[in-house]
């Protein structure tokens, strides 16, 4: 796994990240290090670092999902407004989806095998460059902006979402994780697609987005469980608080958190 300024890593004791300057050979930069608290770098500078803003996921190991899949349905709602923050999230530049390459070949192999069965998939997100997430948690933590509560939380304070509903070191920084939900196409070119009945929206965040929920009609419990069977075949695993979002079990696991923008 590439390593830059960018990056964090996971310590191996609690899964969090921790700033540990390793070479504090140079005063010069162990300051830089010390005064870098935005990057929560775990490495120091090297010859080879660069900015955040100069990176790009491709070289930090990710691929877009489109040169596999070139037309694969996304709808990257961070890329935009039509999210819980209502506004356009820090560091998607451009509606993509970047995932680790074997993420990324798992997922366009189980598009290959729904295509047949009048499936697909619709992508919501995919790798979360840290400086969204952070967002996200400044989001949540101003109780004065409530715009987007009857949509997105109506039932619970904005201040409890973290980290449950969004956490506050996310898998999707790793680039393995995804939020996804199944379409049910008609066989036109293009196709005539509409998204299967999950008993709630993307991001709607309540108990009833939990997967497993007990007050789901039949239809939704069969089609939460249908992408659920799916996705594990391909070797994703849910994640029971949100019936769309799911992680690729990769060997070794991935450990480090990137802050690359997406562009
Ligand atoms: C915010 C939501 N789409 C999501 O991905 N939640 C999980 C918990 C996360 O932020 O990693
Ligand atoms: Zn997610």
């Amino acid at each position: 796994m590439p390593i830059s300024a960018t990056t964090t890593k996971t310590s191996p004791s609690n899964g969090s990240a921790t700033v540990q300057p390793r070479d504090l050979r140079l005063a010069g930069i162990a300051l830089a290090t010390l005064l870098c608290v935005a990057c929560a770098s775990s490495t120091p500078p090297t010859a080879t670092d660069t900015t955040a803003d100069l990176a790009t996921p491709g070289s930090v190991g990710m691929v877009d999902i489109r040169e596999l899949v070139p037309d694969i349905d996304a709808d990257i709602r961070y890329a935009g407004d039509d999210n819980f923050t209502g506004t356009r999230v820090d560091g998607y530049d451009a509606a993509k989806c970047y995932l680790l390459r074997p993420a990324a070949e798992a997922l366009a192999r189980l598009e290959r095998e729904l295509r047949p069965q009048g499936l697909r998939l619709r992508i919501f997100d995919c790798y979360r460059p840290e400086r969204a997430v952070r967002q996200f948690v400044r989001w949540a933590a101003d109780p004065r902006d409530q715009r987007t509560k009857a949509a997105y939380y109506p039932a619970l304070e904005k201040g409890s979402l973290v980290p449950g509903y969004i956490a506050d070191r996310s898998g999707h920084s790793k680039g393995a994780t995804i939020d996804l939900t199944l379409l049910r196409c008609e066989d036109a070119s293009p196709a005539r697609c509409e998204a299967l009945d999950m008993g709630t929206p993307f991001d709607f965040f309540d108990p009833r987005a939990n997967t497993d929920h007990p007050h789901l009609d039949d239809a939704q419990r069969a089609n939460r469980t249908r992408l659920r069977d799916a996705m594990a075949r391909h070797g994703f695993e849910n994640y029971p608080m949100e019936w769309w979002h799911y992680t690729f079990r990769l060997q070794p696991p991935p450990d480090t958190f990137h802050d690359v923008p997406i562009r």
